[in-house]
């Protein structure tokens, strides 16, 4: 395993998903065992809704407990197997009071769950003759962010639409987080419009690494995802990036670029903050 301080390897699973919830964890527990084998990352990323369609009318039918439910189970499991951290991509989660949240887990090497992010920006919008998607006619929106660590390097969690509420990528920032990894399924009208300039925007604006993870493209599914799963460096470049099928990218990511970055262009000490400012307010 990679576990220098500096530099961590990642792997990024872009997956064909199906109807058959078994089948779609059954392809990412496999997958995942292929590229522990082959690559040796440290930490390998899901898609956004890899267990189920990517559909209002999916959720609820596919909604599991987490910790407790199959697919969370099969996730601890993997990692513990095989010694590596998962971001999971997402999952429909049966929350507390009846509610479905669209939720990414954190698994470590021990099997534990190291945090639990639900999508704070529902995905509604009505774009004529393009999408029409209201997340929010079945899913409720969280209210947390969700950092966690791994050798020493913070990690924000988003998921999706949440790319595009710089506010939330500016309090990771501020909270000293390195890298924001986000599960995500822009679809057709979206994706070749603002899914490589979201990336590469929060990724200038904060100095840091973003990742993504998207569902591979299948034509025949009622959402299809534009796929092109990334890696973005702190400088904005694209390090890396998937095609449209089922792919896996891996990646030596140098957290050392960040301080780099950072160093040479220091707008964390330039902002003036005596004339505005983003905070955290909370629910
Ligand atoms: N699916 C999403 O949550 C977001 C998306 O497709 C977009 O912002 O575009």
């Amino acid at each position: 395993m990679s576990q220098a301080s500096n530099i961590m390897r990642l792997v990024l699973l872009q997956l064909k998903g199906s109807r058959d919830k078994t089948a779609n964890v059954l392809n990412a527990i496999n997958k995942i065992e292929e590229a522990v084998k082959k690559h040796q990352p440290r930490l390998v990323t899901l898609p956004e809704c890899f267990n189920c369609p990517y559909g209002t009318k999916y959720f609820r039918e596919y909604a599991e407990q987490i910790p407790d439910g199959y697919t969370s189970q099969q996730l601890s499991k993997i990692a513990l197997d095989n010694q590596v951290y998962i971001v999971g991509g997402t999952i429909p989660e049966l929350g507390e009071n009846d509610a479905v949240y669209n939720t990414c887990t954190v698994w470590g090497p021990t099997g534990d769950l190291l945090g639990k992010h639900r999508k704070m920006h529902l995905f509604d919008i009505d774009v004529k003759g393009g999408i029409r998607f209201k997340e929010s006619e079945t899913l409720s929106a969280g209210n947390d962010f969700t950092i966690i660590s791994i050798d020493g390097h913070k990690i924000g969690i988003g998921i999706c639409y949440d790319i595009r509420f710089e506010e939330m990528a500016r309090l990771y920032r501020n909270s000293g987080c390195e890298m924001i990894i986000y599960p995500a399924a822009f679809n057709m009208t979206t994706g070749p419009l603002h899914w490589e300039l979201l990336q590469r925007a929060r990724a200038n604006d904060n100095q840091l690494f973003v990742v993504t993870t998207s569902p591979a493209r299948d034509t025949s599914a009622e959402y299809v995802a534009y796929g092109h799963s990334m890696i973005v460096d702190p400088w904005a470049k694209v390090v890396k990036t998937a095609g449209e099928g089922e792919e896996v990218l891996a990646a030596d990511i140098d957290f050392a670029l960040v301080e780099q970055v950072r160093q040479q262009i220091p707008l964390f000490s330039q902002r003036r903050l005596d004339l505005y400012s983003t905070e955290k307010k909370s629910k």
